[in-house]
């Protein structure tokens, strides 16, 4: 009888792997991120990465970083992937749910992961951290009784032929 294979991926990878890879889909030049929303008992529930509203085009809205007007930025424009995720879920409630993603939430997202009843988050990277943004998700977290923690990086490659 063959014995199990050993070397799967776990769990963490697994979610962090998805919240990259859908990050790959954004058209950010400088930053992409992506998530992942997983239920308590590890089903993936919803998955998004930044980008521009539905019927905004990729190619007409600005992706500038700066600008003396914030109309030519894309900061005005542009869907975080942790919003995106929230709202492309479609089933009921995200109650209990957990949420990947590759770079720390900011506080706008901050507020629709409490809103949603999401009650834990594993990030990536933090590059923002010590931002005003980013200690005000803190804040909220901490108040909200919403875990975060970083993701610890195995060291793993997984290359895949498309
Ligand atoms: N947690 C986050 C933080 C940022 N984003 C998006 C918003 C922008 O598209 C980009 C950040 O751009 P940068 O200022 O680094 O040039 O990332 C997000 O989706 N989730
Ligand atoms: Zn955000």
């Amino acid at each position: 009888m063959a014995n199990k294979r050993e070397d799967y991926i776990s769990w963490d990878e697994y979610f962090m792997g998805v919240a990259i890879l859908s990050g790959q889909r954004s058209k950010d030049p400088n930053t992409q991120v992506g998530c992942c929303i997983v239920s308590q008992d590890n089903k993936i529930l919803s998955m998004g990465y930044n980008g521009l509203p539905t019927g905004c085009s990729d190619e007409e809205f600005p992706w500038n970083r700066e600008g003396e007007d914030p109309l030519e930025t894309k900061y005005v424009y542009t869907v975080h992937s942790e919003l995106n995720a929230i709202l492309n879920y479609r089933g009921g409630s995200l109650e209990g749910a957990k949420l990947y993603v590759s770079l720390f939430p900011c506080n706008e997202c901050a507020k629709a992961i409490i809103q949603s009843g999401i009650k834990e988050v594993i990030y990536d990277c933090n590059k923002y951290k010590g931002t005003p943004s980013v200690a005000a998700s803190m804040r909220m977290f901490d108040a909200a009784g919403v875990k975060y923690h970083p993701y610890k990086r195995t060291g793993r490659k997984i290359e895949i032929e498309l």
